[in-house]
């Protein structure tokens, strides 16, 4: 589903992503965990075309993104959707227009609007908060109509940026509800990344690891479940050091 292939991305002389090669199955839960700095928001941001590789390949599908030109970049972006830590909502537009903007920007004929915009709120159980602004929400709201209006346009993937890491555990649990039910709802392959080792072992079912802009290792887990969150990074990459989880070469 998607493939990065010797993917390299500098900054200046700083060579942020070093050489990265995964492949995220299609209609999997993907994590990507690792410390400050390590390269894993700019390696979200290299699979939907945010970040331009300086090297490699980064394939969507069975389809190089680095060789498509304007409109085709364009339409495969739409079908990668991505949440963020800050929500990226706008302020000054209700609940009900945040989640039409991606509507808007393809250009969805205005009569499909409607019931494309309550169909996703309902789905993340916020449409009675529909004629509410961003301001008016909690934490867990805010990310859930973020998540609304990035299922409107049914996208095959979705791509997560600390997605929880601004919320209380209980939210946290309520985000990651959603995410789980979309992935089997819809089959949309969904890519976490998080410092949260909790949350990452909770819903994902390979994880790898990023360290110094390189993957340090790729392995199976299996999903703990939502609500059952306690364990932390420090001590799953231990374990992994000392070989003590399952590896998946
Ligand atoms: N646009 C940019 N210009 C210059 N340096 C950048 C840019 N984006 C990222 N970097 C640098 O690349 C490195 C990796 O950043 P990235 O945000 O991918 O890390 P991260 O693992 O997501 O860390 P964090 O969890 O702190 O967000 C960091 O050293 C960062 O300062």
């Amino acid at each position: 589903m998607i493939t990065l292939h010797n993917v390299s991305k500098r900054f200046g002389s700083f060579e942020a992503i070093e050489s990265v090669s995964l492949s995220i199955k299609s209609g999997e839960i993907y994590g990507i965990i690792g410390a400050s700095g390590a390269g894993k928001s700019t390696l979200l941001r290299l699979m939907n075309f945010i970040e331009k590789p300086d090297a490699g390949d980064v394939i969507i599908g069975d389809e190089t993104l680095n060789h498509m030109r304007g409109k085709r970049i364009r339409q495969v972006r739409q079908s990668v959707a991505m949440i963020f830590q800050g929500y990226n909502l706008v302020g000054n537009k209700t609940v009900y227009d945040n989640v039409a903007v991606p509507l808007e920007l393809a250009k969805v004929p205005k009569h499909d609007h409607e019931e494309r915009v309550l169909e996703s709120l309902r789905f993340v159980g916020l449409e009675t908060l529909k004629d509410q602004y961003p301001g008016q929400l909690s934490g867990g709201q805010k990310q859930r109509v973020a998540i609304a209006r990035a299922i409107v346009n049914q996208p095959t993937v979705l791509l997560c940026d600390e997605p929880t890491s601004s919320l209380d555990p209980n939210t946290t649990a309520e985000v990651l509800e959603v995410l789980q039910r979309i992935n089997r709802a819809f089959g949309v392959t969904i890519v976490i990344v998080s410092h949260e080792m909790d949350v990452i072992k909770s819903v994902c079912e390979r994880v790898t690891v990023m360290a110094g802009g390189r993957v340090y290792d790729t392995v199976e887990i299996e999903p703990t479940g939502v609500g059952k969150m306690e364990q932390s990074a420090e001590g799953f990459v231990e374990r992994l050091k000392s070989g003590g989880e399952h590896h998946d070469t």
